[in-house]
């Protein structure tokens, strides 16, 4: 049995209609008109037991309101959906003690406490056994290193810090499946780095399925086996994140700013695309060339004060990937 099903899942909300002109809105205050507007269209697809699955969509896909449709909190339009066996909206209860979510956007922790009272309080609500409770704490205080910062109040950890504890609270009760929202959002590379590791061990040692949405193509890269990509509230793709490497995610670019102005400037593999004064900016194909090869050669050509490497944003790969169904739509091919 999949660990997450869905089947014709759909959620329409009533929005009021937007009418043109003062006199029309003037008239809507009193008459409002409303509309359907279709958040999730559709949607059919399985999570196996122990999948590390990105689930992807621009601004206003969908993303959102399906997680709430799997965790409980809101009831679709019509279709239907099981997480672990349990409806989760008819059983959002029993579901609660089996789940575990993460919002990078929101706190579960008490902002003026620390982590440790959030700890115990969330031991109860899950009516963990004592001893239980306090060998699964000390296990994760020790695998997210949370020992520094366990006593002092949330309000004056880093965003970095207080994100280690949001995930391992979220994990406290054992999760057979946790849903993580956005997890690294604002994170610096390094914390990121950090972070994606310590969602790989979970995955890794205790089986947890991960359900994961990011804006960040660098957490699909290097977290998730497989990724559906959802876009006005409809799947388009659903495929191994191997595939979406080599097909999509192998533009890179690099931002330089250099010490001095360069003898000469020639990357094989990269291609200046933008430049102002000693700040250059390089796009580099990966399928084409080796990031490294890229850098090896930057180092030996130019004197580098600052060098990051970025991936393109999200949007930018999923307007390729709508670009490409279309194109494919168009030629007649599935
Ligand atoms: N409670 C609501 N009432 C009316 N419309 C809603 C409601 N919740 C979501 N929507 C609409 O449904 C669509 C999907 O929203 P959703 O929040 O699921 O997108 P998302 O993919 O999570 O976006 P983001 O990446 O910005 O979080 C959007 O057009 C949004 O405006």
């Amino acid at each position: 049995m999949p660990t997450i099903r869905i089947e014709s899942l759909n959620k329409s909300f009533q929005v009021k209609k937007k009418q043109a002109g003062l006199g029309a809105s003037l008239k809507g205050l009193f008459n409002p008109k409303y509309e359907e507007k279709l958040a999730v269209n559709n949607i059919n697809f399985t999570v196996e037991q122990g999948e590390l699955l990105a689930f992807l969509g621009p601004n206003g896909a969908g993303k959102s309101t399906t997680i709430k449709m799997l965790t409980g909190i809101l009831h679709p339009s019509s279709g239907s959906a099981e997480v672990l066996g349990y409806s989760p909206w008819n059983q959002r209860k029993k579901l609660a003690f089996h789940i575990g979510s993460v919002f990078g956007q929101k706190s579960q922790l008490w902002y003026h406490l620390p982590p440790s009272d959030t700890f115990e309080l969330m031991s109860r609500i899950y009516e963990i056994r004592r001893s239980d409770y306090l060998e699964r704490r000390d296990h994760l205080v020790r695998s997210f290193e949370l020992e520094p910062y366990f006593h002092i109040p949330v309000r004056k950890m880093s965003l970095g810090e207080r994100m280690r504890c949001e995930i391992a609270v979220a994990l406290l009760h054992r999760p057979k499946v946790v849903f993580l929202d956005e997890p690294t959002i604002g994170l610096d590379v390094v914390v990121k780095l950090r972070i994606r590791e310590l969602i790989r061990e979970m995955n890794r040692e205790e089986g947890t399925t991960i359900f994961l949405t990011s804006h960040d193509a660098g957490d699909v890269e290097q977290l998730c086996e497989r990724a559906i990509v959802i876009n006005h509230g409809k799947i388009i793709l659903d495929d191994k994140v191997t595939k979406l490497k080599k097909e999509l995610l192998t533009h890179k670019k690099i931002r330089l700013l250099l010490a001095e102005e360069p003898h000469s400037f020639a990357i094989n593999g990269a291609t200046v695309i933008a430049r102002d004064g000693l700040q250059y900016t390089l796009s580099v194909d990966t399928s084409l060339v080796p990031i490294e090869s890229v850098l090896e050669q930057l180092i030996h050509q130019c004197r580098i004060h600052d060098v990051t490497i970025e991936d393109p944003p999200m949007e930018e790969i999923i307007t390729h990937i709508y670009a490409q169904k279309n194109t494919s739509a168009s030629m007649g091919v599935n």
